[in-house]
């Protein structure tokens, strides 16, 4: 799978953690940084991310801020994504299967890179259920961002 990826000064760290071991499962990264701890704005990075996902040009996102929570926020305005922030793996699963999620956030301040691998895996490998409750209930979020 092509994913694109990107982080903050306070989430590089497990971003590099995390390249490598979905390299060597097979997927191809785009990594839009950042790549040091010299202090940036996480909107900065989660926009390029975002706009992969949305053009095509990657399958899936993934966010790493502090806490996550800036990255979610920002990615979740950008029209056609939707963000979950995980730190659990019952969420990773649940958000691919009820929310057919496109963009992961994770905080590198909240979670270890163990894991922060699990989650992406089980992010990753789970599909969307395609129930039609879950479908109803998307289109529904989507519709919101043309009101
Ligand atoms: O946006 C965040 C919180 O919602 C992210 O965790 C940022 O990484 C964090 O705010 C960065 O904080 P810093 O004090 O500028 O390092």
């Amino acid at each position: 799978m092509k994913i694109a990826i990107g982080a903050d000064h306070a989430g590089y760290r497990l971003k590099d953690e995390i390249v490598p071991v979905l390299t060597a499962l097979g997927h191809e990264l785009i990594d839009v940084g950042c790549s040091c701890g010299d202090s940036v704005d996480y909107p900065d990075y989660a926009l390029p991310v975002c706009e992969k996902v949305v053009s095509g040009e990657a399958e899936r996102g993934i966010l790493i801020c502090g806490t996550g929570i800036g990255m979610s926020i920002a990615a979740n305005k950008t029209h056609g994504i939707r963000c979950a922030l995980v730190h659990d793996m019952f969420s990773a699963k649940a958000t691919r299967e009820h929310n057919d999620t496109n963009v992961l956030a994770m905080g590198e301040r909240v979670i270890g890179p163990g894991l922060a691998a699990e989650i992406v895996k089980i992010w990753l490998e789970t599909p969307f259920s395609g129930g039609e409750r879950h479908k109803n209930r998307i289109n529904k979020v989507m519709a919101l961002e043309s009101k």
